[in-house]
């Protein structure tokens, strides 16, 4: 009769012994999904032959050692600054130059005052702006009462850079906060340079020596992952997607974060789509992108993406987008292509969020930190 409850102690014995075993010679837990645990080019060298890449639930990327592609070594921010304000000169300076040709005139009447603020209002620094600057130059004018160029170009360079304000603080959150990665949400509508700007910024990111992980929950455009992906696998970076179009965005950014928590990267960038109809729309989805991102780590910083040469239309869908989310910064992009560089002031005016990143071309270094004397700088140059 106690034979019996012996055996069916000397089971469980051998059960648990089991278990245990197994779970030993599995060796620790694989990350969540088969997500990589490398990501610096000194890992991959003498590390695991996973390379970095579209990272799906179940996928772990097996590539041989000799055919993984050799990353990127992206430009410094410094480095970029210095390239990319030759860059800004070329389609800003108009404004600067016609300015001081303006303001280098022997006799400045009412009519060159008109023609000054004209000047301001095509380069899309808006009206109010555009007054406050004609205002407080006709008023040190009039008291310094100078016509001698280097003067003149002095007092401007000081009223410009006075309305760009070099005050606001225009540093990214990307620290990471304890055993949470600093999270980086993309937004803007369709064809702004989102995607294009994901790439980018991974790639500072990436010179500044910091782990970062993608997270391509654009998914109404199913090249956009796959372009997002491109881009980080160049510098070495991994992105979470989905394979299915039209997947829930919430999700997959949800997702992102979780890996980027277990893989323990410093920035989680999120790239999203703007092709929504209505605000309303674009509150639910944003909103539900928010919520179900904040369940897994807070939401550092969110870039509004906006193309500098669509002027009134970039205002425009700036003010829905912020009413629809917190916007932390401004992107602004395609700087290259316009002289309308006056738009930075009236954006930081209207929505009162600095730009904190400046798109210059179409290269993959070609996004710089914005900085307000380096711009008007550029502008006179
Ligand atoms: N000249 C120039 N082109 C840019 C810049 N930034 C992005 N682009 C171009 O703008 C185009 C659109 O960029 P995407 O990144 O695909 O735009 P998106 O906002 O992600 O678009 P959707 O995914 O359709 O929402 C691409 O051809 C980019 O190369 C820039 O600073 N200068």
């Amino acid at each position: 009769m106690d034979s019996i409850p012996v055996l069916v102690y000397v089971l469980i014995a051998v059960v648990v012994l089991g278990l245990l075993g197994l779970v030993l010679l599995r060796g620790p837990k694989a990350p969540r999904g088969g997500y990589p645990s490398t990501r610096d080019a000194d890992d991959l060298e003498g590390g695991p032959a996973e390379a970095p890449g579209d990272l799906e639930p179940g996928t772990a990327p097996a590539r041989p050692a000799d055919a993984r592609p050799a990353l990127d070594r992206p430009e410094s921010a410094s480095s970029r600054m210095a390239r990319l304000r030759g860059r800004l000169a070329r389609s800003n300076n108009v404004l600067g130059k016609g300015l001081l040709a303006l303001l280098s005139r022997d006799r400045i009447d009412a009519d060159v005052w008109d023609e000054i603020e004209e000047t301001l209002l095509l380069a899309d620094l808006g009206t109010d702006a555009s007054m406050e600057l004609v205002e407080s130059l006709r008023r040190r004018v009039t008291v310094e009462g100078t016509s001698d160029p280097a003067h003149v170009k002095a007092m401007l360079r000081e009223e410009l850079v006075k309305l760009v304000d070099p005050t606001l603080d225009r540093s990214l959150a990307v620290s990471r906060k304890g055993p949470v990665p600093a999270v980086v949400l993309v937004v803007g509508v369709n064809g702004v340079g989102k995607t294009t700007t994901v790439g980018k910024l991974a790639r500072v990111l990436v010179a500044e020596d910091k782990d970062v992980l993608l997270g391509a929950a654009d998914t109404f455009r199913a090249a956009a992952a796959d372009q997002l992906s491109t881009w980080g696998a160049r510098v070495g970076v991994p992105t979470v997607r989905s394979d299915v179009e039209g997947a829930d965005p919430a999700s997959v950014a949800y997702d992102s974060v979780v890996a980027g928590i277990e893989q323990e990267v410093d920035v989680v960038m999120i790239d999203t789509a703007g092709r929504l109809q209505n605000k309303a729309g674009l509150m639910d989805q944003l909103g539900k992108i928010k919520r179900v991102v904040e369940k897994a780590a807070v939401i550092d910083e969110v870039l509004l993406v906006i193309d500098a040469t669509t002027g009134q239309n970039g205002m425009t869908q700036a003010r829905v987008f912020s009413e629809a989310v917190d916007v932390t910064g401004i992107v602004l992009t395609k700087l290259d292509g316009t002289a309308k560089g006056g738009i930075v002031v009236a954006i930081q005016k209207s929505l009162g969020v600095p730009v904190k990143l400046i798109g210059l071309g179409e290269g993959p270094d070609d996004l710089a930190p914005f900085e307000a004397e380096g711009f008007v700088d550029a502008l006179l140059d």
